[in-house]
């Protein structure tokens, strides 16, 4: 059966919560099983889509779990399009707190099956239970992923918000500033976060809008930033994306078929952090916004710009040959007997051989945010990495691309932040529950 058409004697008023959103059109625009009248007497959104024609949908029908040991949209494969939102918590009531993040739980639970964010209606002469904008769209692979930030625990003078200061994670804290960093505190740090991926920008969109929403009053949207293609592929079905220099980006990532790489580099485990044990089975997530100097690049030459990256662009295979899946060989030396992959290349200060053996599940999204006053596009990377230890595995890898990197020349870190990600809710609980109980 196809996913438009109702089973027979579906009741649509009753089951409504259950029907996908593009079904529910369905239903709504043949008025096949159920008259519109029907819903004029409280169903919102049958009158919102009743007499509208059926949008054409750009996403897909691919759905995750919500439910799940770990939360989706780390190592479920990478979509092609993002919203990510940091919010600040504007409540100093721990319930409230917690009634939040039931209320997205539910809520993510129900849009990413393709459903609208809330299962109950509301009175005709209440807002609806969901905006709309996403009715007739697909789940179109939807992943809410949500994390917490230093600052939940502890405000800048160091004082428990919410009494769990005791379960701070020794990990979680905020950045350390890097040499040439310039970053703008009004798109840095945060108290939640929430990454939405899915192949429809506007289901992306759809879900932040409607998080935001039910947390009006208890937190509020401090920064965020929308992506518009993918950088990594985390998963080796994928092909690999490019990034906005044009070279093929995440053929070296984490992928989530090599399992046990993921739980070393990627899981928090239970014996990590014991006074942190809630965060067993999660992980940790880097930020950073990373504005690229796309026109200074454009007029850098083909070999300056792969001796920078350390690959051949193309193919993405390392310069010191083969394919684009062959290891770097950093000992390789060409005629003059300097090294084919040059010493400050960014493959080389990025590969877990120069790093004690870090490595990180990369996550990230180009973005073009305008252009300044001088025609300058406002773009970059998103840069988003899911690492067990940032201490081992982000911070010194960072600390030293900042200082020997040549690709620094061409780029300026404008936003960072790091979050806590708990492992995922289980059926009929929520995320970060056990932060809580
Ligand atoms: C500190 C971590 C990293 C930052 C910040 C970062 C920014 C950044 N990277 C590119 C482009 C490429 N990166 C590539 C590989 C790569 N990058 C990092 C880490 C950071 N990148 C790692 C760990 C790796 C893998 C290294 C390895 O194991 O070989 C590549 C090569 C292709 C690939 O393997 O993905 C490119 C290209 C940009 C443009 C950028 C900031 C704007
Ligand atoms: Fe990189």
């Amino acid at each position: 059966m196809s996913e438009e058409q109702p089973t027979d004697g579906e009741q649509v008023s009753a089951d409504r919560g259950r029907l996908s959103r593009r079904r529910m059109l369905g239903l709504t625009g043949t008025g096949a099983a159920v008259g519109a009248a029907t819903f004029a007497g409280g169903l919102g959104i049958g009158r919102a889509t009743a007499a509208e024609p059926a949008a054409p949908p750009t996403g897909t029908s691919r759905t995750y779990p919500f439910y799940d040991a770990h939360q989706a949209g780390i190592v479920t494969p990478a979509q092609d399009r993002l919203h990510f939102a940091a919010f600040d918590v504007t409540t100093t009531s721990r319930e409230e707190l917690v009634t939040l993040l039931q209320a997205w739980s539910l809520a993510a639970a129900e849009m990413t099956q393709g459903r609208p964010a809330q299962a109950e209606e509301t009175s005709y002469d209440s807002p609806a239970a969901d905006t709309g904008e996403a009715d007739g769209l697909p789940a179109s692979g939807l992943t809410l992923t949500f994390g917490f930030g230093p600052s939940l625990f502890r405000d800048a003078q160091g004082k428990d918000r919410f009494g769990i200061a005791d379960r701070q994670p020794k990990e979680l804290k905020r950045l350390p500033h890097f040499p040439s960093d310039n970053l703008n505190p009004v798109r840095s740090d945060g108290d939640l976060c929430v990454q939405a991926c899915a192949d429809d920008p506007q289901v992306a969109v759809h879900a932040i809008r409607n998080l935001s929403r039910i947390a009006f009053g208890t937190a509020e949207i401090r920064w965020s930033q929308l992506g518009f293609g993918r950088t990594s592929s985390t998963s080796k079905a994928q092909t690999t994306p490019r990034n906005l220099f044009g070279f093929k980006d995440g053929t070296a990532n984490l992928k989530a078929e090599d399992t046990k790489d993921v739980d070393t580099h990627v899981w928090v485990g239970g014996q990590d952090d014991p006074a942190a044990a809630w965060m067993t089975g999660g992980s940790f997530l880097v930020t950073r916004r990373i504005n690229m100097h796309i026109e200074t690049w454009d007029r850098t030459s083909l070999r300056e710009q792969e001796n920078i990256i350390g690959r051949d662009r193309p193919h993405g295979a390392p310069l010191s040959g083969g394919t684009e899946f062959s290891e770097p060989n950093f000992t390789a030396t060409g005629r003059a007997k300097e090294p084919l992959i040059a010493m400050d290349s960014h493959v080389r200060l990025a590969h877990p051989t120069t790093n004690k053996g870090a490595a990180m599940l990369r996550r990230g999204y180009n973005f073009t945010d305008g252009n300044d006053a001088l025609g300058r596009l406002d773009a970059g990377l998103f840069f988003l990495a899911y690492v067990r230890r940032p201490s081992t595995q982000y911070i010194p890898m960072q600390m030293r691309m900042s200082r020997e990197d040549t690709m620094m020349e061409y780029v300026q870190h404008t936003g960072s932040a790091l979050f806590a990600v708990p492992p995922g809710a289980k059926q009929g609980g929520y995320i970060g529950q056990n932060l809580f109980t």
